[in-house]
């Protein structure tokens, strides 16, 4: 089953059971569910057939970095279990993202891959320490860009950002939003946030939602009210 929902909800739970026990709340008419590093390292590909059987449309969050040949493997490995969207870092480099999304058109594969532009938990103090002394913004604009030229399907970027890479790269380059924040939730470890009705009309086309629906008191009732403020409820 497949959604029009931009919701994507990231199952960041530490066991298949926890994870499960979320997902069996959820319905994959109204969301899809991004998988990542600590679930799947913990359960490996056991999880993505549990949210498959149960109809959702998967986001494999691996961020893969490496050398070429061995992230197209990965990117290829994750597209023949079914996932219907897996990313790298853009900062892995236009040859790696090449190979990667050539992996793929030859082997018909239709998985959505996107690259990770710069983490939204990252700020200019972050980037700096780092040695990228542009500004976040201008960082994720060359990276969009880069994405772009080298053959994938949108990034992953601040609501921030979605405007401006609308602007440059088109409405179809696929903006993934994490770092959402509901005017209820608290911003934990993550910098350049926005609510969900912001980043929609900045340009989002998805966004991930993790702790402010996973950590809630009630999920459901999370789930509702950043729906209700999607549908300008609110
Ligand atoms: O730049 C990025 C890339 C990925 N993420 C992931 O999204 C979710 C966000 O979870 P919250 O609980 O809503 O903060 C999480 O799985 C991250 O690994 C990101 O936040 N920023």
């Amino acid at each position: 089953m497949s959604t029009d929902s931009p919701l994507i909800i990231a199952l960041d739970y530490p066991s298949l059971d926890a994870a499960l026990c979320m997902a069996d709340q959820l319905d994959p008419a109204r969301c899809r569910l991004k998988v990542g590093k600590e679930l799947f390292t913990r359960s490996g590909p056991a999880v993505l057939e549990a949210l498959h059987g149960r109809g959702f449309d998967v986001f494999l969050d691996l961020k893969f970095h490496d050398i070429p040949n061995t992230v197209a493997s990965a990117v290829q490995a994750a597209a023949e279990q079914g996932v219907w969207m897996v990313n790298v870092h853009a900062s892995g480099g236009r040859k790696m993202m090449e190979a990667a999304a050539k992996r793929l058109s030859d082997h018909q594969l239709t998985t959505h891959l996107i690259a990770v532009t710069v983490l939204t938990s990252m700020q200019a103090e972050d980037l700096a320490d780092v040695g990228i002394t542009a500004s976040p913004a201008e960082h994720v604009m060359r990276l969009a860009a880069l994405t772009q030229q080298s053959g994938l399907d949108g990034v992953v970027c601040s609501a921030q950002e979605a405007a401006q890479i609308k602007a440059q790269c088109g409405s179809a380059f696929l903006k993934v939003t994490p770092g959402i924040r509901p005017s209820f939730a608290a911003a934990n470890d993550q910098q350049r946030i926005m609510t969900p009705a912001d980043a929609m009309q900045a340009g989002s086309t998805h966004l991930v939602v993790g702790r402010p629906v996973t950590q809630a008191e009630d999920p459901m009732a999370a789930l509702a009210a950043i729906e209700a403020e999607l549908a300008g409820g609110q």
